[in-house]
């Protein structure tokens, strides 16, 4: 089987471009077979990637110390996603660091079976561009925890905290989202409650000027909880979580944050302190992996459904949970 000669000219242009920006590596990205072989001697010297849903395409290449396979999960999404998921996995499996340079070679016009040309698309991606992006879409991920306005505030808050830490000091904490009621049932106060007396508008972490606020009280001991409507209800939580089982290399922070996930609905954002990154449990597993970009995250691609916060926001002196019921 040789190649194409559609694809000869763009895997020697992929070639050309790694050496010349330089970039760090080639993504293929294709549910046609392709003569390997023939495609690794044309990228001789680049590192190698091969993304695919189909498992019998990429089999001959798992042992071969010259690719790496991403398996990627048979869904209908847009080549652009597949993409995305593609090279999130890489950079959370640490297959490749952010910031990372990428030549992508695709399908991105036809992909009917009988299409005349395997791939026929190529993509420079500057990933830490592409993860910024990519996070915004991956919070659907995170199921109906919370709105996704209100996901995405916590987003912000904990990659901020995670870069930032506070007067150069790095901080490490766990956001709680959801499941309030439960959440304190299962934890208990290290602390005063920082957030008692202030009102629902002082407590809305999609205010920039209370997530702010709310970085001050991370650096206390313990774990913040903020409720599926956006108001942060407690800090200083001693989560009684148990139950998950963790990967070798993370201690009792990240073994909390995977517990408290798996005995609520909550889910639970882990802000490391040794290294800044956000890891995010759900029913006890790591769903999302954000690493400590440089650069604050641009949310891009698509409008949430956010409603107006208007200052003039319900004022209440207690504190409640998601059902106005009152909680400490
Ligand atoms: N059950 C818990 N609830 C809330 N916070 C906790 C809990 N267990 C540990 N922590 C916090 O985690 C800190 C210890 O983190 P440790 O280094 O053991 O974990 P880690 O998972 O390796 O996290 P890091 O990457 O931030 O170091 C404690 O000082 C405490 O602030």
């Amino acid at each position: 089987m040789s190649l194409p000669s559609q694809s000869v000219a763009l895997l020697q242009a992929a070639r050309d471009l790694v050496k010349s920006l330089p970039a760090d590596a080639v993504l293929l990205l294709t549910e046609t077979s392709l003569d390997w072989g023939e495609v690794r001697r044309m990228l001789a010297g680049c590192r190698l990637f091969v993304a695919a849903e189909n498992p019998a395409l990429t089999r001959s290449l798992r042992d071969d110390p010259d690719w790496t396979v991403i398996d990627l999960d048979p869904e209908p999404l847009p080549t652009q996603e597949r993409m995305n998921t593609a090279l999130l996995k890489a950079v959370s499996d640490e297959l490749l660091p952010p910031g990372s340079h990428v030549v992508a070679i695709y399908n991105g016009i036809a992909t009917l079976d009988d299409a005349p040309e395997p791939v026929d698309s190529l993509s420079v991606i500057h990933l830490g561009e592409h993860l910024e992006r990519m996070t915004s879409q991956d919070l659907r991920i995170l199921g109906d925890a919370a709105p996704l306005d209100v996901l995405r505030a916590v987003v912000d808050l904990a990659t901020e905290i995670g870069r930032e830490g506070r007067e150069g000091q790095p901080i490490g904490t766990i956001l709680v989202v959801g499941d309030t009621r439960k959440v304190l049932s299962l934890s208990h106060f290290q602390n005063f409650n920082p957030f008692r007396g202030y009102s629902r508008a002082e407590r809305d972490v999609r205010k920039k000027d209370v997530r702010e606020q709310i970085k001050e009280i991370a650096k206390l001991d313990g774990a913040l909880l903020i409720g599926r409507d956006g108001i942060a209800e407690a800090a200083c939580l001693h989560l009684g979580a148990h139950g998950a089982n963790m990967r070798k290399g993370f201690g009792s922070r990240h073994t909390a944050a995977a517990g408290i996930s798996k005995q609520t609905s909550a889910v639970a954002f882990a802000v490391s302190q040794s290294s800044g990154s956000v890891r995010v449990f759900k029913g006890g597993e790591e769903v999302l992996h954000i690493e400590p970009l440089a650069r604050p995250h641009v949310w891009q691609p698509f409008r949430l459904e956010t409603q107006e916060i208007e200052d003039k926001d319900e004022e209440e002196d207690e504190i409640t949970d998601e059902n106005g019921d009152e909680v400490s």
